[in-house]
């Protein structure tokens, strides 16, 4: 401020001067005509002094006047160019602003500004040197950014003309206009591109030194000295750092130590005690594999059980009434689980400790494979073994599988690996137990070695403790002894469900990858000339619309077109074809009109896909600060906006489309979204995979019920278990007097304090996810569609919701009815207007691009809204779960909800039969050829069942060539006897 005062005070003694200076002669003139000739020079001139000085301050005043009039001037001028850039300056307003815009391009909108500061500045420093050229700097400061600004938007083309510059700027007020343009194009052909903008920069900056009268470079000095510092400080607090985590590591380390000294030294305590027992109580009947050496005491205990001598019969494993060997055995079975679970270098570590436990000499014998063969095959073995248990194949099917140290495959990619955690619960179960053990048990196995032999002995044995069928081949297990057994597991069983659940760790988004910057290119100008090129089409073809908006999406661009009055929204939709060919455009959708707008949307796919990743989303505060627990990361709209959805409020979503168009990608998004937005304990899931590949990776995972159901008649009985545990949810509701389950949960909140064994626990909700209905309906299309129909009528109160995706939208997949229950709706793209109408009911989702471009229609959408979906990855996936299964310690599936599962499943194939014939069906048959007269009604009444089971049956009896066809309202003919039916079962059913 100083300096400028002084250089104020300067510029005014040096105009005074200069204007005396100039006015003199013409003073001097005047003076010597009005004197006498004989008047001396040297008299004028002091007169003309006198004079000047009494003029001065008059002439002064004149200059100040003019000035604040000039500056007046050009402050109405600035105001009205920034209004009219704002297009608030009317006819004229507008044409002034269309000028500058030509003119200076973007830069336009400073131009007010710099127009008025520079004058006002150039007036109070009249005549200063200084001043001048700071705003000549300020001017070429202008035309630089505008040059700049050209180059941004518009690149450089060499072929458009002068003219072009000022036209393209003064209509769209953006490029670098007329000056720009000009600059632009005579840098860049002589220097390039590259060129013309390290001139342009550095015009700028130049501008830019001169303005301020500071140097960037002295700057940078001071700067660089600061981060030198900085760093310098920041290295030293890093080092001290690192010496206190290395000093923490190693007494963490220490302790570790210790611990497994400890559990060692438990270990093998626990493993004496065992095996003394053993000895004391006169095992029998461990291991009928005779091939095991040390034949002499258990060869004996062998003939005690008399049990079939073959070595490929395992006989079951007497456990002795409360000694503690049962919780021994099921501890080295857990460790061998969680070795597994954490990989080859875990297995590795318990290699080495289990050969570090003594083991007494007399026990050598039943211990003599352990140290005859390799320890790491050993343990191969072992992981083998227990994974063809659990898994109920035999041993050939799994021995390819057992692991070798080195080449471990990770857990998720295995899925011979990923269900060890379901294997637990199964002592407990005589159905289950059946299922998974029974296999290996009776076919024995065949190459895995004395090693996995042995093992599969011991671990067999545990199993077999509860079955029934095992009883009786063994009568040595007393009654008292068994029941003994069944308390101890039960006890065990108890104590661990009453474990303390560790609390869920959210998976990092740093698992997932993220997203990639898109190259700034010239979008804009290609939408700009895409419009321009539409609203041409349309013009030629009598049809006159203003493209009103633009929305570029990741995958299509809307334009949006308002036409003129009087023109039919219909004539642009039957123009759709000529635009395209005009376009060039793969394919377009139209939208007429746009709901809730007087507008006509026309989608053209954009030149470059642009895939959503979900981490983008994921990483998005609609997402994190969403406030459900059942939140999912759509995609993002055609406007490029994150489209975040309640699953809860769909409340059941059906997703169809083509192969290959996105399903699976989408149901792992909905997975995902859930498994990073919710606790386990909030939210359970239910999945069903009959295509086998898509979600069995996800086992293992702490959300999950149950293991993936893969088969599709287990699947049906997922469904079926959904239904039930409606009903029992329902149940409670109307115990508690509470609509709902948020009300349920609610109130179980509030007694939370009491201390009751009994008292009622917290319901998650449950996500059913099935991937292709299609392969349901082929097994069971009765009672799946009687399934989701009851679930899906009812179960949003409960807190159940299913999500349901299929390949083939066609009415007898997505029967009338499926389609009434599920609200929701998304289609992806598919091959023919009819499957979009069945899916959504209308045209569209043909005309969809494929790879998760989809119509998503929510409840409560009037309309479907376009959606790029978001995409991940299978090894995203992957990671994902690897850190769920590693860091959640190991999954409980509920046992209770598999055995439920497998008895309907059960059921259903004992009433369905082998060959999908009704169980009613040889009796109805015989009945009907015993009467000789097919009638449904007498089925009903005889077998006491529905008409449509009565009908299925007499189908299926014409079918079979029992009876004829229909023949309109007379009873069908009966065309076989009794013989010929019989033989016809013996054959067939
Ligand atoms: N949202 C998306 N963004 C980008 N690409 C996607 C997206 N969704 C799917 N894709 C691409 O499409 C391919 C097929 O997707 P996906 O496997 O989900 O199809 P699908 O409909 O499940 O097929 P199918 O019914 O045969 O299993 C994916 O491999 C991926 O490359």
């Amino acid at each position: 401020m100083a300096v400028e005062a002084k250089g104020n005070n300067s510029t005014a003694r040096k105009t005074a001067t200069k204007t005396a200076e100039k006015k003199a002669p013409t003073s001097k003139k005047t003076t010597a005509a009005k004197s006498s000739a004989g008047r001396k020079s040297q008299t004028g001139t002091r007169k003309a002094a006198a004079s000047n000085r009494g003029r001065k301050p008059a002439a002064k005043k004149d200059t100040m006047l003019r000035d604040e009039i000039l500056l007046w001037v050009v402050l109405a001028a600035s105001i009205i160019i920034l209004i009219s850039n704002f297009g608030f300056g009317g006819f004229a307003g507008d044409a002034i602003s269309d000028f500058c815009f030509g003119l200076f391009g973007f830069v336009a909108y400073l131009l007010p500004f710099v127009l008025f500061f520079t004058v006002a500045f150039a007036l109070s420093n009249k005549g200063n040197r200084i001043a001048w050229l700071k705003t000549g700097a300020v001017f070429l400061l202008l035309i630089s950014c505008s040059a700049i600004f050209e180059l941004i938007v518009n690149k450089f083309d060499g072929t458009r003309k002068i003219m072009d510059f000022y036209n393209m700027s003064s209509q769209y007020k953006t490029g670098g206009g007329l000056i720009g343009g000009l600059l632009c194009k005579a840098f860049c052909p002589a220097l390039g591109l590259v060129g013309a903008y390290v001139i342009l920069v550095v015009l700028a900056l130049i501008s830019v030194v001169l303005i301020t009268e500071r140097s960037l470079f002295a700057k940078m000095h001071t700067s660089t000295t600061k981060v030198y510092d900085s760093a310098k400080k920041d290295a030293a607090r890093r080092k001290e750092k690192a010496a206190i985590r290395r000093e923490e590591a190693e007494l963490k380390r220490q302790k570790r130590l210790e611990e497994d000294r400890i559990r060692l030294e438990q270990e093998k305590a626990n493993f004496e005690k065992f095996q003394e027992l053993r000895l004391d109580k006169k095992v029998t009947g461990v291991i009928l594999d005779t091939s095991i050496k040390d034949g002499g005491r258990k060869k004996e205990d062998l003939h005690e059980v008399g049990a079939p001598s073959s070595g490929a019969k395992i006989e079951e494993f007497p456990v002795q009434e409360g000694g503690p060997s049962i919780p021994d055995i099921f501890g080295i079975y857990k460790a061998e689980e969680i070795m597994k679970k954490k990989g080859t270098k875990k297995v590795r570590d318990f290699q080495t400790k289990a050969s570090s436990v003594k083991v007494p000499d007399e026990l050598r014998g039943e211990l003599d494979w352990q140290e005859e063969t390799d320890s790491s095959m050993d343990l191969a073995a072992i992981a083998s073994e227990i994974k063809i248990e659990g898994l109920g194949g035999s041993a050939e099917d799994s021995a390819y599988s057992a692991p070798q140290p080195d080449e471990q495959p990770p857990l998720f990619e295995e899925p011979a690996f990923k269900e060890p955690a379901y294997k637990e619960p199964v002592f407990k179960d005589p159905v289950s137990e059946e299922g998974i053990f029974a296999e290996p048990l009776s076919e024995g196995p065949a190459g895995g070695g004395k090693a996995a032999r042995t093992d599969a002995a011991e671990t067999g044995a545990v199993s077999e403790m509860k079955n029934p069928r095992r009883e009786k081949a063994n009568p040595k297990s007393s009654r008292a002894e068994q029941e003994a057994e069944l308390a101890s597991v039960e006890a065990e069983i108890l104590e661990s469900e009453q474990e303390v659940k560790p609390e869920y760790v959210f998976p990092p988004i740093d698992l997932l990858k993220k997203p990639r910057r898109t190259k700034g290119s010239n979008i804009e100008r290609e939408l700009r000339e895409t419009a321009v090129k539409l609203q041409q089409t349309l013009h030629n073809f009598g049809v006159n619309v203003t493209v009103s908006n633009v929305s570029c999406g990741p995958a299509v661009t809307r334009y949006e077109l308002t036409p003129e009055q009087g023109v039919k929204v219909s004539r642009i939709v039957n123009l759709a074809d000529d635009i395209k060919l005009n376009l060039a455009a793969a394919d377009i959708r139209i939208e007429a009109p746009i709901p809730g707008k007087a507008a006509v949307g026309i989608e053209v796919p954009n030149h470059e896909n642009t895939a959503v990743p979900l981490r983008e989303l994921l990483d998005t505060d609609e997402f994190k600060n969403f406030p459900s627990s059942l939140a999912f990361a759509v995609g993002k709209d055609i406007g490029g906006k994150v489209v975040v959805t309640d699953i809860a409020k769909m409340p059941h979503l059906l997703i169809a489309g083509a192969t290959g168009s996105g399903k699976s990608v989408c149901i792992n998004t909905i997975i995902m979204s859930i498994l990073y937005k919710a606790d386990p304990e909030d939210v359970k899931l239910i999945m069903i995979d009959p295509k086998v590949v898509e979600l069995s990776v996800y086992n293992g995972i702490p959300h999950l019920f149950i293991p993936v159901v893969t088969d599709p008649k287990k699947a049906a009985g997922a469904l079926n278990w959904g239904v039930a545990e409606m009903t029992e949810r329902y149940q409670k509701f109307a115990e508690y007097n509470v609509r709902d389950l948020k009300g349920y949960n609610a109130k179980i909140e509030a007694i939370k304090d009491i201390e009751d064994e009994n008292k009622p626990k917290k319901l998650p909700q449950i996500v059913i996810i099935v991937d292709e209905l299609a392969d349901l309906m082929m097994v069971a299309p009765g009672e799946v569609e009687d399934s989701i129909c009851r679930l899906a009528q009812l179960a949003r109160a409960a807190g159940i919701h299913l999500i349901i995706a299929t390949q083939r939208p066609s009415v007898n997949v997505i029967t009338g009815l499926i389609k009434a229950n599920m609200p929701s709706r998304i289609a992806f793209s598919v091959s023919s207007g009819v499957d979009s109408r069945t899916i959504i009911d209308m045209n569209g989702a043909e005309k969809l691009l494929g790879k998760g471009d989809m119509l998503f229609y929510p409840q409560g959408y009037q309309k479907p809204a376009r959606v790029q979906g978001a995409f991940v990855s299978d090894s995203e996936v992957g990671a994902v779960v690897e850190f769920l299964t590693q860091k959640n310690d190991i999954t409980a599936y509920s046992r209770e909800i598999e055995e439920q599962i497998s008895k309907v499943q059960q059921a259903a194939d004992q009433t369905g039969g082998s060959s999908e014939v009704d169980a009613y069906f040889a009796e109805a048959g015989k009945f009907i050829i015993e009467k000789d007269k097919a009638s449904i009604g007498m089925l009903q009444r005889v077998f006491k069942i529905g008409f449509n089971r009565a009908a299925r049956i007499m189908d299926q009896l014409s079918d079979a060539g029992v009876v004829g066809p229909e023949e309109g309202t007379k009873p069908r003919k009966v065309l076989m006897s009794q013989e010929e039916f019989e033989q016809y079962i013996e054959e067939y059913v």
